[in-house]
């Protein structure tokens, strides 16, 4: 039964669109610029921040890279903030998370202009999100609604179940799903009865961060199941937060890890890049 998800491919149709945005905009003489910010060493943050980079190259996007120390203050990373958010060829700021614990997260997410917020995490963006009105749209979560409208999933009065309550997905998503006239359940570590929310959902939504935590023999029969994981397990394993397998037999519609929501997540943050040089050149 081929009810695979194709993160890559549709995550591919995005790009295209979005590289002919670029041109469109070079042709009138701005190139969109993001920022992208590294601090320290994490290897899976490298990893993301070389993805960016190239994907930029490829769709015609000037990227400024800024790899700094592991040991780079507070006061220094604020400092490159406040000047990216004055340099008029940067559309977007991209500060890669985690952060060294050094540094103090918010102080960082809010000294970012929320007009080149392109991760969508700065607290203007966050109440534009939950007021209905957003501006800009946190990159996992918009991926993940592009990734249910191309499957041609109408969310109006679904059930939906979001299991994780992070401020980059879980939260965010919800939002978006309620937004689309869905009803919304956000489960968590403490929530009871986990497996019994899990089968009510027309749509599941994992981003718990745990190596197929939710079992395949949870999910309804039909539903259509998102896995927003990404767990490295032994040198060189990716799995989700499902138990994908298990529950590619009864879900009617799936995503795989790797090749899944992953993709998505750079494309949006292109997406938003673009969206926000538009708005440059139509002096918004
Ligand atoms: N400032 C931000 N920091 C982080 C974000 C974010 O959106 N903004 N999200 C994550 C990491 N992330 C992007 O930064 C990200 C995660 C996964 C992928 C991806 O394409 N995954 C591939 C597998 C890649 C691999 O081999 O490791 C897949 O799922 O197919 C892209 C971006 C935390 N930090």
């Amino acid at each position: 039964m081929n009810n695979l998800i194709d993160g890559k491919a549709i995550a591919e149709q995005i790009r295209q669109t979005i590289a002919a945005d670029v041109s469109a905009l070079k042709a009138q003489g701005t190139t969109p610029g993001l920022a992208v910010v590294l601090v320290g060493e994490d290897p899976a943050s490298r990893v993301y921040v070389s993805m960016k980079e190239k994907a930029c190259a490829q769709a015609g996007i000037f990227s400024d890279e800024h790899k700094l120390s592991e040991s780079t203050s507070e006061a220094e990373l604020l400092q490159l903030i406040d000047q990216l958010n004055q340099d008029s060829r940067i559309d977007g700021i991209l500060v890669q998370l985690p952060l060294p614990k050094q540094i103090d997260e918010s102080k960082v997410l809010e000294a970012i202009s929320p007009k080149k917020d392109v991760d969508g995490f700065h607290p203007y963006n966050v109440g534009r999100l939950a007021t209905g009105n957003p501006l800009f749209r946190p990159c996992t979560p918009y991926g993940v609604m592009k990734m249910l409208e191309h499957t041609g999933v109408d969310l109006k009065g679904k059930e939906v179940v979001v299991v994780g309550r992070s401020n980059i997905v879980g939260k965010p998503v919800a939002l978006m799903c309620l937004a689309e006239h869905a009803t919304v359940t956000i489960c968590h570590s403490r929530t009871q009865d986990l497996p019994g929310h899990v089968a009510r959902g027309d749509v599941v939504i994992a981003a718990v961060g745990q190596p197929e935590m939710i079992k395949g023999d949870w999910i309804k029969p039909g539903a259509v199941v998102i896995d927003v994981g990404v767990n490295r397990v032994g040198e060189k394993k990716l799995v989700g937060d499902v138990e994908f397998a298990a529950a590619k037999e009864r879900a009617g519609a799936i995503t795989p890890v790797p090749g899944g929501v992953g993709p998505m997540t750079i494309t949006m943050l292109l997406y938003n890049t673009v969206e926000s040089a538009k708005r440059r050149v139509a002096g918004k």
